[in-house]
């Protein structure tokens, strides 16, 4: 995508990007201090994680990870900015983006960050005085925050949008990817908009499953192969390709963006985890889209604390067979494979006990949804994030090949799923971007065509207002995961990144939700227009793939830790 014109000298005298870098470097001293002072409550007399007092402190220890997450977002903003303008790249929509953004942060890093509706935390829940936060506070965040998210700039912004919108930009601000990135974009786009906006609604109002004919054009255009390596049958591309195919394709609808998130795990956890021969008779199937992979880990008394799950699987002869009930499993009727977390070592009751088969099974339907003996299971209603359908399971005796443990350990399952953490957190931040750009696409459309009091809604401020805050929150969402994928095509540890992008990313997209539905007033509530639906789907995002209190306390245990 062409850059928005470059920023002239007399309209921004000041160096913003000189600006941004000193403030995001005082937004790092901040979070430097305030994991200082929570260290020091949640710290045991050996420099321990003492766990009690992390449970009890939670408000602060969480509240640091959001606190961390947004001095993250404000040096990503900064070094975006600089990247772009050592491109020529940095024009006026990017400039805005980056100013309101890093001013916006920055501002509720001082005063307070939405955890949840109800729930900010404030520096004095951090342990700060008034006077120990202004000594805190650089000239650099006192003029990024006094130049950022000012009226004048939000106003500046949306007649950006209104701009790029009508003349086909994918983005609002380009996006800092590469061409052929781009190029990817521009083709899942097209595919977006040929074959899945316009019946998304539909699938969503009749609960049906997403045509297989969707599921064999997405296998063609690589879809379920692209970061899978060559040499087993995938495109070997970047997780980058990643983030842009499911946030385009989230765009359209989050449930053809999930499509590919169950053959992401298995194929990550094969790849980790698994044996040459299980990656050789696997993988070139998952990339292909022949077989179609579902997870299954969510027990009815287990989802967060996964590592205490209770089925069995129990060795006889060559097979292993599982027993027990699963729960909350999406796409179990037509999968191939599934990947099941099961405990094959009773006497272990922690995540030693835990290990990973790939079991196979026939496809199914709703007519007989699991044609095998020793599977059954019965839908579970929702409310959103349809087009799969989600299951809850019962395993009694299904039986599993003696080969398909995966690696052909016992004992590992839980370290096995944890490895495929970053990417799985990586592709559903990417998923939660799709979903705020949908809900930004469809908020402007119907803000320019409703009129009230003699004018389109996008002329009043408070609309306005929502909009420009979609585009710059969704381009902070897209830099962080941008950034934690590089930091993972490059080899590097990003748990902490990825973790991140997916806490903010999720909330990013409920709030696009809510205020898109909020533009459209009355008609936002009726299930005819897809704002509807988006915000349905919008809400699952900080439900699965770690709910936003247990990715919160996996950030801070980082933290706390380092
Ligand atoms: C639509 C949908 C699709 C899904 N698809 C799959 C799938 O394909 N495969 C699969 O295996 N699973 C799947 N899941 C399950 C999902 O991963 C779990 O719902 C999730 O892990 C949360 O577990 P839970 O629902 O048991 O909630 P719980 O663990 O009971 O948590 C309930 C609430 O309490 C909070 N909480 C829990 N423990 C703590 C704590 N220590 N401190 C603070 N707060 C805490 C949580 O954050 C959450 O807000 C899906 C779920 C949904 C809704």
């Amino acid at each position: 995508m062409a850059a928005s014109p470059a920023v002239q000298p007399a309209n921004d005298p000041t160096d913003f990007v000189a600006l941004a870098k000193d403030a995001a470097a005082g937004a790092k001293a901040l979070v430097a201090e305030a994991t200082a002072r929570v260290k020091a409550r949640v710290m045991g007399p050996e420099g321990k994680l003492d766990a009690g007092a992390l449970e009890r402190e939670q408000h602060a220890a969480h509240g640091l990870s959001w606190l961390a997450t947004y001095g993250e977002a404000v040096r990503e903003l900064a070094g975006y900015a600089e990247r772009l303008q050592g491109e020529g790249t940095f024009g006026q929509t990017e400039a805005l983006l980056v100013k309101i953004g890093v001013g916006e942060y920055l501002d509720q890093m001082f005063g307070g960050i939405p955890m949840s509706q109800g729930e900010i935390v404030r520096p004095t829940a951090l342990g700060f005085t008034s006077a120990e936060l202004a000594s805190l506070r650089t000239p650099a965040i006192d003029a990024a925050i006094a130049e950022g998210n000012t009226p004048a700039n939000r106003a500046a912004l949306v007649a950006r949008i209104r701009e790029a919108t009508t003349s086909g930009a994918a983005t609002i601000g380009v996006s800092g990817l590469d061409e052929d990135m781009e190029a990817i974009r521009s083709e899942m786009r097209r595919f977006g908009k040929a074959e899945v906006v316009e019946q998304a609604q539909e699938w969503h109002r009749e609960n049906a499953y997403i045509p297989m004919s969707i599921i064999e054009k997405m296998a063609e255009l690589g879809v379920f192969g692209l970061t899978i390596p060559e040499e087993y049958g995938g495109m070997g591309m970047p997780k980058a390709a990643m983030c842009v195919v499911s946030e385009e394709l989230s765009r359209a609808y989050i449930g053809v963006g999930s499509l590919g998130t169950r053959s992401e795990i298995a194929a990550e956890l094969i790849l980790c985890g698994g044996t040459e021969e299980q990656k050789q008779r696997f993988l070139p199937g998952i990339a292909s889209g022949e077989i179609l992979p579902t997870a299954v880990f969510t027990e009815p008394n287990t989802g967060s604390d996964l590592a205490s799950l209770r089925t069995k699987a129990v060795k006889e002869g060559d097979v292993w067979k599982i027993t027990g009930n699963k729960t909350w499993i999406t796409h179990p009727v037509r999968a191939d494979i599934m990947t099941v977390l099961v405990r094959t070592k009773p006497e272990e009751k922690g995540h030693r006990g835990l290990s990973m088969l790939i079991a196979e099974k026939p496809r199914g339907d709703d007519a007989n949804p699991f044609p095998v003996d020793g599977l059954s299971g019965g839908e579970i209603e929702v409310l959103g994030y349809r087009g799969m359908k989600e299951y809850e399971l019962s395993f009694e005796g299904f039986s599993v090949p003696a080969g398909n443990l995966l690696g052909e350990v016992e004992g590992k399952g839980f370290a096995q799923l944890m490895q495929t953490f970053e990417s799985a957190r990586i592709q559903t931040a990417a998923r939660a971007i799709g979903v705020a750009q949908s809900a930004l696409d469809i908020g402007l459309r119907y803000a320019e065509e409703r009129v009230q009091f003699g004018k389109a809604l996008v002329e009043f401020p408070r609309v306005a207002d929502k909009l420009a805050m979609m585009a710059v929150e969704i381009n902070i969402a897209r830099q962080l995961t941008y950034f934690s994928a590089r930091e993972k095509d490059e080899g590097k540890r990003c748990d902490l990144e990825a973790g991140m992008a997916k806490l903010l990313g999720a909330r990013v997209a409920w709030a696009a939700a809510d205020n898109a539905l909020q533009i459209h007033g009355g008609n936002g509530f009726a299930l005819e227009y897809p704002i509807s639906r988006v915000l349905c789907d919008a809400r699952i995002l900080s439900i699965f793939e770690g709910a936003a209190e247990i990715q919160a306390q996996v950030i801070a245990r980082r933290l706390l830790e380092q």
